[in-house]
């Protein structure tokens, strides 16, 4: 292909050195750290590919082995208790196993109670909790139900009357002109603080660009109401109506996304809202956010080679150290920006 196309002066040999130590030291990875999967397609692992993969880029990068607990959402649920409730019990005994419970995306109200069960375990267990896109607005419902007693808060996507819409359809476009109503790919977020979690996982920048795919988002008019119980959200358009990051502070790790992170993640260069999901799941949480922010540091005085961006990889062979370059951590590719 190089000949026909003359392109000899320009290729060079790949180097394959980072990528080979990665490989093989994720082949030795054994300690486990048990991510429960709480969805729709749970017997269609392609319909996650994408979660799947951010997961794993993560843990290796922790040096730990992924172990995936699909848990299909409706089997958390009460009415599978009484229907099937080997399903049930089985459901349960994953969750409660788990190191961390990850809500990915969907669209329908299929499994919806259970997701909000599996949030509101993971809330009031304290245990890791990522909720991206659809995983995310089921948090807030669970956090106005559960911590502001709104019994009744729903999307419109499932109860298009309900009286207490905390999520809400906002089409940038057109309310009534139909198709392309869903907001799709790169779209920035606004730090609204430094000092969250998320910012600083993202090595405190002011915004970020990560890519969307939804119609349904928090209500604004009930924001406020949110976060004066405790819900923050930290990351926000530049119109600061449209919610796009949200945290409980006083949580171990409890984010939840609009966007989603997982499909800018890639093999060493992890998702940061992965990379802190997994850490925490696997108590290095505190390590994470560190090396965030000072590989941050090092960067902005010019200095690459810190101490702190070094990665050690263990090998068959030997113990090899590579240095994470500016592109290793701030490659434009995660979102992230000077
Ligand atoms: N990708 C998603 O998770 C979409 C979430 C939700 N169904 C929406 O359209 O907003």
């Amino acid at each position: 292909m190089f000949k026909v196309l003359n392109l000899h002066g320009v290729t060079k040999e790949p180097n394959l050195e980072e990528w080979t130590c990665r490989a093989e030291s994720s082949d030795l990875l054994h300690e486990p750290v048990r991510i429960a999967l709480v969805g729709k397609y749970t017997c269609l692992s392609d319909s996650y590919l994408s979660v799947l993969k951010a997961l794993l880029h993560a843990s290796v990068d922790c040096q730990k082995k992924l172990v995936v607990d699909w848990i299909p959402a409706s089997n958390l649920e009460s009415a599978t208790a009484k229907e099937n409730p080997d399903a049930f019990k089985a459901a349960w005994k994953l969750l409660k196993g788990a190191d961390g419970v990850l809500v990915p995306g969907g669209f329908g109200d299929r499994g919806v109670q259970g997701k909000i069960i599996a949030a509101k375990y993971a809330r009031e267990n304290r245990i890791p909790f990522l909720g991206i896109c659809l995983g995310m607005q089921i948090a807030v419902i669970e956090f106005a139900r559960s911590v502001l007693g709104v019994q009744d808060a729903n999307s419109t996507e499932f109860e298009p009357h309900t009286k207490s819409p905390y999520i809400i359809f906002m089409p940038e476009g057109s309310k009534t002109h139909m198709g392309g109503t869903m907001r799709l790919g790169s779209r920035r977020t606004y730090f609204q603080t430094k000092e969250c979690k998320s910012a600083k996982l993202y090595g405190c920048k002011s915004f970020i660009d990560e890519r969307h795919r939804h119609r349904y988002e928090v209500n604004p008019d009930l924001v406020a109401r949110l976060e004066n119980a405790g819900l923050s959200f930290t990351g926000k358009d530049e119109t600061g109506q449209r919610m796009e990051i949200v945290e409980l502070p006083n949580h171990p790790y409890f984010i939840g996304a609009q966007f989603h992170p997982e499909f800018k993640s890639r093999p060493g260069k992890p998702s940061p809202l992965f990379l802190g999901f997994i850490g925490a799941a696997c108590g290095q949480l505190d390590a994470v956010l560190q090396r965030s922010s000072i590989v941050d540091n090092g960067l902005s005085k010019g200095v690459i080679n810190d101490i702190s961006a070094v990665k050690t990889y263990r090998t068959r062979t030997a113990t090899r150290t590579t240095y994470r370059s500016a592109e290793y951590v701030y490659g434009s590719c995660n979102g992230l920006h000077f």
